[in-house]
């Protein structure tokens, strides 16, 4: 099998089996895999129902069997939970939480929306540095000598974020989430600054792992609908991931359907781009910008069309391949609902 991502002898290292080689006139050619063995940093775009969903799921297989590699997938739509129902070792965090410490304290008030040299905002800043917990942040911010308003405009920040349930002194961390299986961090029910701040704080600790330390195993943090991470208050640990986190051995693998809502970095910094059928004009242009020169012909001429279909731009071997994604091993649960099926369900049960 040829292995994409890889330099050197094919036979070494971990492999996700990614599918097939497909030709122009799409027949299907020889089986093709994504090198696991070392960190990538990897964008997989395409508009919605292409199958960039399906792609993020069939490398979190491939990850999840690899020796050597710890997965996290942050599915902010409730469509991984399949992962745990398949061959492959891996558990669903349904309600995932995290220290609050985790979160970095000029990140607080980022987090709310407060500038940073604002009164509200410095408190919370202060609050973040002095404390460990939500309740100890309250706490001083219930002590603090500033006004009234400012007080209690940083409580009620505070009041929001513990309404989110996901900040808890035992949440998980570094040893957890490096541990042998793969975890899906199910999002689905978290408001997208909740579950951002859910994604800097995980991509931090595996981060700052992998700088302190030399974990048994290498960490691959899998985030789906990517452009609402980097929107949010994850952007900086995502692109500190992206640019540095190569070399202590961290690898990124954002999904989105909006590449031109990424940061420049997000796909500049991606040694493997993964591109099902795109016709937003932003979204094109913002990926042929970054593209390299290796690529010859316009992307925009090289999508796929139909679901399932790749050109995938392989930066460590400066190539680019048509490929069509294999099937899924475990259930996939992105497919659109059809009111086709639940007149049909509605039938089944005499209504
Ligand atoms: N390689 C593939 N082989 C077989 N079926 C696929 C493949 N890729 C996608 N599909 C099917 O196409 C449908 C859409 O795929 P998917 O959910 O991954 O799309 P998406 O681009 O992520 O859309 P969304 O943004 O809505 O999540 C699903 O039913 C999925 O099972």
């Amino acid at each position: 099998m040829n292995v994409l991502g890889r330099t050197g002898s094919v036979n070494v290292g971990p492999t996700a089996r990614l599918g097939t080689y497909r030709a122009a006139d799409g027949s299907e050619g020889a089986a093709v895999g994504l090198d696991l063995d070392r960190p990538h940093a990897a964008l997989v775009v395409g508009k919605r129902g292409y199958g960039k969903s399906h792609t993020l799921g069939v490398i979190a297989e491939g990850a999840a069997r690899a020796a050597g590699v710890a997965p996290v997938v942050a599915d902010p739509m409730g469509e991984f939970g399949g992962l745990a129902d398949g061959p492959v070792p891996a558990r669903v965090v349904e309600t995932p939480t995290m220290p609050a410490a985790a979160l970095p304290a000029d990140a607080w008030p980022t987090l709310f929306d407060c500038s940073p040299t604002g009164p509200v905002g410095a408190l919370l800043w202060e609050a973040a540095r002095e404390a460990a917990t939500l309740d100890g942040m309250v706490s001083y911010v219930d002590d603090a000598d500033s006004d009234g308003g400012v007080r209690r405009a940083a409580r009620n920040h505070l009041r929001l974020a513990d309404s989110w349930d996901v900040f808890d002194p035992d949440g998980l961390d570094a040893a957890a989430l490096l541990s042998g299986v793969t975890t899906v961090l199910d999002c689905a029910a978290l408001p997208d600054p909740a579950a951002s701040a859910l994604v800097r704080g995980v991509a931090l600790a595996l981060y700052d792992a992998c700088v302190r330390r030399r974990p048994d195993r290498l960490p691959w943090l899998l985030l789906d609908e990517a452009h609402v991470f980097f929107d949010g208050v994850a952007a900086p640990a995502l692109e500190t991931v992206l640019t540095r986190g190569r070399t202590p051995g961290v690898s990124l693998v954002a999904a989105t359907q909006r590449p031109g809502a990424l940061p420049g970095v997000a796909i500049s910094q991606s040694d493997l781009l993964i591109a099902h059928r795109l016709t937003a004009v932003a979204d094109v242009e913002a990926l042929s910008r970054a593209t390299p020169t290796y690529l010859t012909g316009r992307l925009r001429d090289r999508l796929p069309t139909d679901p399932g279909g790749a050109v995938v731009v392989d930066d460590a071997t400066e190539s680019v391949h048509g490929v069509q994604v294999r099937e899924r091993e475990t259930p996939h649960g992105g497919a659109d609902p059809r009111a086709s099926d639940r007149r049909h369900d509605a039938g089944a049960h005499g209504r």
